[in-house]
């Protein structure tokens, strides 16, 4: 069980302190995923204190640029990526409340130590959004969180393994694009969680190859509940391709290997 324990911390640390290390914060200092800088939070599900538990290799960011993004793919990318510095007395580059989140697409298998599932599966185990290596063939995707406003946008270029109807993105591509953003800022502000429910509105379609947005806005925190809205617009805005709402519900280490 402490074994099992461990493996799911650095589960979840794997996914915030590259962000947190992006911001140059001391790490051990700080409070696990920050939760404890939320009001209101139960505090059997507060922060825990980590130290760097992972070896030197770094595994590969699939949220930076390549080659299969479209101009306005990396127009939008720059845009959100120039937001996370700030221009401080005499042009020094300060850090704003936006953070660019890195990806990739194992949890655990990057932790050192991490036993919580067979060495077979551990092995195999990808992501869902990050398990094709082709690149531009299915989602690719960066997200940035804004730690002030507690929201979250992303940038979505929807690729040609992602197809529904004809010409268009799946349904079920949409929400899982939905439950990846949401669920990160959810991360974010209240550390592990899950999906408890997810309710996707689809207004008007998707066409493959097309780069949209994925906005995602705290609205409410309750206890253990924490309530997203999320809309998917095209890239300036002017149309609502999708609309959700999402709840994630905080859970302890434990929940996630009962069986
Ligand atoms: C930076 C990294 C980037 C990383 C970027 C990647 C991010 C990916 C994120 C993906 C996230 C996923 O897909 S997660 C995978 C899909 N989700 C799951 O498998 C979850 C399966 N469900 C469960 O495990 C469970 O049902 C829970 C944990 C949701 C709830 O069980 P529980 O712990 O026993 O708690 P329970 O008492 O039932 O519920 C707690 C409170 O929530 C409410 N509640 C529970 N479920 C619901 C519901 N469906 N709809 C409404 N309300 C609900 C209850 O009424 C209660 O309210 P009150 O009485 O307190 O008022």
């Amino acid at each position: 069980m402490l074994r099992r324990a461990v493996s799911a911390f650095c589960y979840a640390a794997a996914r915030a302190i590259p962000a947190l290390r992006q911001r140059n914060i001391a790490l051990p200092q700080l409070p696990f995923l920050r939760a404890s800088l939320i009001p209101g939070l139960n505090s059997d599900y507060q922060s825990v204190t980590l130290s760097w538990p992972f070896s030197s290799f770094r595994p590969r960011d699939y949220s930076l640029p390549n080659p299969s993004w479209s101009p306005q793919m990396l127009r939008l990318y720059n845009y959100y990526n120039n937001l996370c510095e700030q221009d401080g007395e005499g042009g020094k580059k300060e850090i704003g409340p936006w953070i660019r989140l890195p990806s990739y697409n194992r949890t655990v298998k990057y932790a050192t130590g991490g036993q919580c599932l067979s060495k077979v599966l551990q092995a195999k185990a990808r992501l869902f959004t990050r398990n094709i290596e082709e690149e531009g063939a299915a989602f690719e995707y960066a997200m940035f969180l804004n730690t002030e406003e507690k929201a979250a946008v992303c940038v979505f270029q929807a690729g040609p393994l992602l197809e529904g109807p004809v010409g268009n993105l799946h349904g079920g591509a949409i929400a899982t694009i939905i439950d990846t953003v949401t669920g990160a800022l959810s991360i974010y502000l209240g550390g592990l969680v899950v999906t408890a429910n997810l309710n996707v509105n689809y207004r008007s379609p998707i066409p493959l190859g097309s780069v949209v947005l994925v906005h995602a806005a705290l609205e409410k925190m309750e206890d253990r509940k924490i309530y997203i809205s999320c809309q998917v617009t095209s890239s300036d805005g002017s149309k609502l391709h999708t609309e959700a709402t999402a709840l994630f519900v905080k859970v302890n280490v434990g929940h996630l290997f009962e069986r």
